[in-house]
């Protein structure tokens, strides 16, 4: 199977590298999920493969680059429009009009179809992230890059988001960032750790995501995530 995306290489930062050479692929039609240390550059990698500037120097190279939608750990909302409008930020930035009724079906699925008037300001920050996973889904990209997209949000939406990603973005390659080792158990079809020792890979339970928080083979990756996340070297 031919990877989505496949990043090979090094990043130095004052020359000093983030971590060793390594080679992540993006599995087509799949969730790859990467956690790890406060630090290593695990959005500096989503930024290399969306191709945005980081703040280091890369050594290696971005295959299979194909479009890409990011939604970066900033929801990045315009003050001045709406939350209707900010969700069709994209199409609008390229002189296009957005699909009205795709638009609408996703604000209501993110249940923002009430504050679609609203500015930014009135909106708490799990709102805020809400209308930023907006704008992500309603750019139609077969590469969906998400850095803590659910961070912001108490335990019941985001679960609840959680399970609306699953559903809109499956058949897309996801690449996710998370510090959170029950997402990770509960959404990822790949599960990679990025520490300064370099890339490792960690088993995922046997069923399909998405898991229900109850699942045991999903409990039982979480708890060794955790284990491995805390101690901090790789196995
Ligand atoms: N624009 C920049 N200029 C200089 N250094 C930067 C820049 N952006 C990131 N860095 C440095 O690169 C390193 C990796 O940052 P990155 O944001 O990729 O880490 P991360 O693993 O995503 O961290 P976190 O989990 O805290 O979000 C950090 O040491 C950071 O200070």
């Amino acid at each position: 199977m031919t990877a989505a995306v496949t990043v090979t290489g090094q990043v130095r930062i004052d020359r000093r590298a983030l971590f060793p050479p390594i080679r992540l692929q993006l599995a087509p039609g799949l969730w790859t999920v990467l956690l790890g240390p406060s630090g290593v550059g695990k959005s500096t990698l989503l930024r290399l493969i969306a191709g945005l500037p980081i703040g280091g120097v890369f050594a290696g190279r971005v295959e299979n680059r194909q479009p890409i939608a990011l939604m970066a750990q900033d929801p990045g909302l315009l003050p001045w429009l709406t939350v209707r409008q900010n969700a069709a930020l994209g199409a609008r930035l390229r002189g296009e009009r957005a699909d009205a009724a795709r638009l609408a079906a996703i604000l209501q699925r993110t249940g923002l179809s009430d504050h679609a008037g609203k500015l930014p300001a009135a909106l708490s920050g799990g709102q805020r992230q809400r209308v930023a996973l907006a704008r992500t889904l309603m750019e139609d990209r077969p590469v969906v890059l998400l850095d803590e997209p659910f961070a912001a949000l108490d335990a019941r939406t985001r679960m609840a988001m959680q399970d609306l990603a699953a559903g809109v973005l499956a058949g897309r390659s996801v690449l996710m960032v998370t510090h959170d080792p029950a997402e990770a158990a509960r959404l990822a079809d790949r599960i990679y750790l990025l520490t300064e020792e370099g890339l490792t890979e960690h088993a995922v339970p046997a069923t399909s995501p998405p898991r229900q928080h109850a699942d045991p083979g999903a409990f039982a990756c979480q708890t060794a995530l955790l284990a491995r996340l805390i101690e901090g070297a790789p196995r």
